[in-house]
C-alpha cells in the first residue's frame, strides 16, 4: 500500500493521468490494455487528460468500475460521463466496454455484461474512487450482496442494492478488482482523507475500500 499527496488537485490530476498513460503504454508494447474507471464527480479531469494522450487507443478496452442502472440521458449515468469527457479527442477510438443495458433490472442483464467483460481482464490499470463512506466501486458497506462481492469465488459482476446508492448498482466484484495490475485510489479534500484513513482500520465488510487497499495506491490533494 502507498499514499501519494500532491501540492494541488491540478497537480494530482494531471500526475495521475500521466502514470496511468505510462501503464496502459507500457501494456500496449506487450499485447493489448485495459482500463477500468469510476463514475461519479472527481475522475473528470483526469479523463480530460488522459484523453489527450498519444496511446495505440483501439487496442486499449476502457469499461467502468461500476454503474448506476439509469439510461444515459440521466445526468447521473456513468456511461454518459465516460462518453462526454474520456472517449474523445485521442480516446475516442477507445473500445468501449459496456455496462449497462436498457434492462429493467441489472439482473436481466448481468450474464451478457460479464461476458462482454471478461475477454478483457485482468485490468492493466484500475482508477477507483472513494466515497466518504468508504464505498469503492458500487461496494456499498451495508449493500444487500456485499459479503457476496466480497467473496473470493464472487462472479465478476453482480448487481448490489443499498440505501446510500440511489438506484439499483451493477459493479465489479473485490476479485476482479484486486486482479488489477495497477490500483490507484482517486481522493481529494479533508473528509475522504479522513475516511481513507479509517478504512485502514476497518474490515471490507466495515469499509469496502480496505478490500484493495494492500495492493493499491492512492492519491490525495486538498
Ligand atoms: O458511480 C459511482 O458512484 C462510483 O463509481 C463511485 O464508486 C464513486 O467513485 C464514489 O462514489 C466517489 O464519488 P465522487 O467522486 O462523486 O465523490
Amino acid at each position: 500500500m502507498s499514499f501519494k499527496e500532491y501540492p494541488s488537485r491540478e497537480a494530482l490530476m494531471a500526475g495521475l493521468g500521466q502514470t496511468i498513460a505510462g501503464e496502459l503504454r507500457a501494456a500496449l508494447s506487450k499485447g493489448a490494455a485495459t482500463l477500468s474507471v469510476p463514475g461519479g464527480t472527481t475522475p473528470g479531469p483526469i479523463f480530460d487528460a488522459l484523453a489527450q494522450e498519444d496511446l495505440d487507443w483501439p487496442r486499449v478496452a476502457v469499461m467502468l468500475n461500476d454503474e448506476r442502472w439509469v439510461g444515459e440521458e440521466s445526468s447521473r449515468s456513468n456511461t454518459r460521463l465516460l462518453k462526454e469527457r474520456l472517449l474523445v479527442a485521442k480516446a475516442a477510438r477507445a473500445r468501449l466496454v459496456p455496462l449497462y443495458a436498457p434492462t429493467e433490472t441489472p439482473e436481466e442483464s448481468l450474464d451478457k455484461l460479464a461476458e462482454g467483460i471478461i475477454p478483457h481482464l485482468p485490468i492493466t490499470s484500475l482508477l477507483l474512487g472513494m466515497g466518504a463512506d468508504m464505498h469503492t466501486a458500487s461496494l456499498f458497506p451495508g449493500a444487500d450482496k456485499l459479503a457476496q462481492a466480497l467473496a473470493g469465488n464472487a462472479p465478476v459482476l453482480m448487481a448490489l442494492r443499498a440505501e446510500a446508492a440511489g438506484e439499483p448498482r451493477i459493479t465489479l466484484t473485490a476479485p476482479v478488482l484486486k486482479q488489477a495490475r495497477h490500483i490507484h485510489i482517486l481522493i481529494t479534500g479533508p473528509e475522504k482523507l479522513d475516511a481513507y484513513q479509517r478504512a485502514l482500520t476497518l474490515s471490507p465488510t466495515e469499509a469496502p475500500v480496505a478490500a484493495v487497499l494492500p495492493q493499491a495506491t492512492v492519491h490525495w490533494a486538498a
